[in-house]
């Protein structure tokens, strides 16, 4: 492991908190605000019918307000981070950090407030005083003991969750961690010698919850500033003797000895190297210390290499922070109006997270961190940005609350809670689910035709694992079954490879393409090379002569050079323009743009063709078409001598009553603000464009491939429409779940 230091400066990090606007945490209105009656209904006098509601029903404060979706995360700044007290005001950054960690990650929306006082009851009666604001309460970063005091309090107090994040949710990944750390090396709970370095918040907490999973009371030696804590030593508290053992040894680096487990919850550079040579084989080293931890991995790598070893930070490998926990028991605790977060709910949440670390990891988790995960000794736990923790870990967490009795809330339908929690951040999945469902229920046979690329080889292995239907793979025999193996796919031997080089299919292939291709300027011995040197060549031949349902390809070579690979098997349909779609899926809208990647100049009737399609796709997407047709001029102003085919297209479809809204000329603004579209009110939009029709390649491509890079939205896309098979050419910076969706799409028949 190379050395390694912060890889910003001071200057970065205060940069970062001092542009756009200072600090990193902003309100947004979820209603609109725009008129005269918005304020009267968010305002005076309509707010009055709520309030009356929740006055005569508390529980419609969780309907009318944003109660149940609200956590505060509380500190008084006694023990932020690592760094010791260092007062209220100064824990603010932490506390605003969490609670974009808690929107980020889950969608909880959280708020930071920073109490001005040491003193546990005052501390006490201010955060029990503001139960009506919030749906949970995340304490953070209030030294021990007083942390003990200020948490038992408040949840007998409240009927709200509270949790002190320090406390349980290190505890919970920790635990989590160290299930699988174990497993690597074999070792069993029950057996294991654990020294704690630390007695505080996260340091107690942490060691009760593994005793519950099963360490034993004597196994475990705690130290803290002044040494072991042994029974019979002074200056011990009730919560640190709790943890005291019978033991001759004093120091940390005694206690070291044989141990298998170092678990870190006090400071900086706390561990030396020469202490963990003393430490049994195979020894796991969790230095969770914050900002910098007890030990670096480098540091104790250099002395045993035997080792595995975690910190809080996300620039090393093994990031055991309770960032893996807190966005997604809050979720699940919120989701079921859970009155506390109880043991249950912790170990549950420590399994889940446990067990996502021994599944393969998804390309986009791969792709968020540059590099790939498998389980083993430097991925013994998930990344945060994992999407699939929503899911697992909240769905997990609101079940062991249902089945503990702390729920208000029973959810009945699981698979479509966890399906709710994964199109929360992420809302493609919600717009797709028909269309997976459908590709379920009728699984085809999709040709990918670059599956020596281990992105395209991905998502065939994903398109079969979910029941799509079944993937044919095109590349060498032997190149495909080695990637299978080393990518885990079950069975490898049972996936279709297609290869030229033995394929019987070879002369009933030359045969057909050269009949297409021989009045085309090739010779029989040219399609023979064709077929047998060019993929997709190869590949849209076994869709042409019925091998398979539908063909994807694109990562290997530009756009331009795939589709005329493409053409020369594969044409039009018949009366159709191929053209391209991109989708763009935003937090409230999804806009189709077309054409975005074939027809530099379309014509009116091309135009007209474009916005069709286009409509259908869309309605078979589940979206009622409103089609804009876009230009710089909006109904002639400024005038220009672009418009006229344009205006044409309008025609076009006005004389056939295409059963769609369309309107045009018109630019973005007038086509999507509503606002700016009521300066026309002779406009046949009954509300903004979803269906953008553009009238070149150049602003079409541009405006794609810009939204792409630029915009918060997902994208979709290229869909390539108007084949005569259907054929998708994924743009060559695809990932697998981009190569995935596009097979699916087509798959299921939506676009092609
Ligand atoms: N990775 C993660 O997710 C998390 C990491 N942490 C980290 O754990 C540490 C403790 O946090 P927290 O429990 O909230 O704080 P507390 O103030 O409650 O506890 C701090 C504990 O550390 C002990 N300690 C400090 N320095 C040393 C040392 N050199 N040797 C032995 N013990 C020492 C203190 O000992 P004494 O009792 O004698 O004063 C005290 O018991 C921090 O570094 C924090 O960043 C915390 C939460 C989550
Ligand atoms: C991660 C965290 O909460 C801490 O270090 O205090
Ligand atoms: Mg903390």
């Amino acid at each position: 492991m190379a050395d390694k230091t912060n890889d910003f400066t001071a200057r970065e990090a205060l940069f970062y908190h001092e542009t756009i606007r200072p600090g990193k945490i902003e309100i947004i209105a979820s209603k609109p605000m725009a008129t005269q009656r918005d304020l009267s209904l968010a305002y005076s006098p309509g707010v009055a019918v709520p309030v009356q509601a929740i006055a005569d029903d508390p529980a419609n404060a969780a309907r009318y307000t944003a109660k149940s979706n609200l956590v505060a995360v509380i500190s008084n700044g006694t023990a932020i981070l690592g760094m010791g007290n260092l007062g209220a005001l100064a824990s603010k950054p932490v506390m605003e950090g969490k609670a974009v960690l808690f929107k980020r990650f889950a969608d909880v929306d959280a708020i930071d407030i920073e109490l001005d006082t040491e003193d546990p009851q005052a501390f006490i009666d201010a955060v029990a005083l503001m139960e009506p604001t919030f749906g949970g309460i995340n304490l953070e970063d209030i030294k021990a003991p007083e942390c003990f005091i200020i948490e038992q309090a408040l949840r007998d107090k409240l009927k709200i969750p509270v949790m002190h994040d320090d406390q349980h949710g290190t505890a919970i990944i920790s635990a989590a961690g160290l299930l699988n750390a174990c497993h690597i090396t074999g070792r069993k709970l029950e057996d294991v010698k654990v020294v704690v370095n630390g007695a505080g918040a996260a340091a107690i907490a942490c060691t009760s919850l593994i005793k519950s999973m099963g360490v034993r009371h004597e196994n475990v030696l705690m130290c803290d500033r002044s040494g072991v804590i042994y029974i019979g030593r002074d200056n011990v508290d009730q919560w640190k003797s709790a943890h005291a053992v019978d033991t001759d040894r004093r120091t940390l680096e005694e206690a070291l000895v044989g141990a298998d487990i170092f678990l870190g919850l006090s400071a900086k550079d706390a561990l030396k190297p020469e202490w963990v040579v003393k430490m049994a084989d195979q020894p796991i080293i969790f230095a969770m210390a914050n900002p910098d931890p007890e030990i670096t991995p480098d540091a104790a790598m250099a002395v045993r290499p035997d080792a595995i070893v975690a910190t809080g930070r996300s620039d090393y490998p093994n990031q055991v922070n309770n960032v893996l926990g807190f966005p997604f028991i809050f979720r699940g605790a919120l989701d079921v109006r859970a009155t506390a977060i109880n043991e249950e709910m912790k170990i549950a949440a420590a399994q889940a997270i446990a067990e996502l670390a021994r599944l393969p990891v998804p390309e986009e988790v791969a792709a968020a961190y540059g590099k790939n995960h498998q389980f083993g000794r430097d991925y013994i736990i998930p990344a945060p940005f994992d999407p699939r923790l929503m899911e697992t870990v909240s769905a997990a967490v609101a079940k062991a609350a249902m089945d503990s009795g702390v729920a208000q809330f029973q959810i009945e339908d699981f698979d479509a809670y966890r399906h709710a929690l994964k199109s929360r951040m992420n809302p493609t999945t919600s717009v797709l689910t028909t269309v997976y469902a459908e590709a379920k229920n009728n699984p085809k046979r999709v040709i990918f035709a670059e599956a020596e690329e281990e992105v395209v080889l991905r998502a065939a292995i994903q398109f079969r694992d979910f029941g799509y239907g079944t993937p044919v793979l095109v590349g060498r025999t032997q190149a495909v079954r080695d990637m299978l193996v080393e990518l885990n796919a079950d069975d490898p031997e049972s996936f279709e490879i297609q290869n030229s080089i033995d394929s019987e299919l070879v002369p009933q292939m030359v045969d057909y393409l050269y009949d297409k291709l021989k009045r085309k300027g090739q010779t029989e011995r040219d399609v023979r090379r064709m077929v047998n040197q060019n993929r997709n060549t190869f590949a849209c031949l076994l869709l042409a002569l019925g091998h398979g349902d539908a063909m994807i390809s694109g990562l290997t070579r530009t756009f331009a050079q795939t589709m005329r690979e493409i053409s020369q098997v594969i044409g039009p349909k018949p009366g159709a323009v191929p053209f391209g779609i991109h989708m763009m899926i935003g937090k409230n809208d999804t806009i189709f743009m077309a054409d975005t990647t074939i027809n530099e100049r379309p014509t009116a009737e091309q135009l007209a063709h474009i916005a069709r399609e286009t409509a259908a796709v869309a309605r078979r997407l589940g979206h009622e078409p409103r089609v804009a047709f876009l230009s710089y001029s909006t109904f002639g102003n400024p005038p220009g001598k672009w418009l006229e085919n344009i205006r044409d297209a309008v025609a076009i479809l006005d004389a056939e009553d295409p059963g769609f809204e369309y309107e045009g000329e018109m630019a973005p603004d007038a086509a999507l603000n509503s606002k700016v579209m009521r300066l026309y009110p002779f406009s046949r939009l009954s509300g903004p464009a979803n269906v953008l029709v553009m009238p070149g390649l150049q602003s079409a491509n541009l405006s794609a491939k810009l939204l792409r890079e630029l915009g918060g939205n997902t994208t979709i896309g290229p869909m390539l429409i108007g084949m005569e098979k259907p054929v998708q050419v994924a743009p060559m910076t695809a990932i697998a779940p981009d190569v995935l969706t596009l097979a699916v799409l087509a798959s299921a028949g939506v676009v092609g």
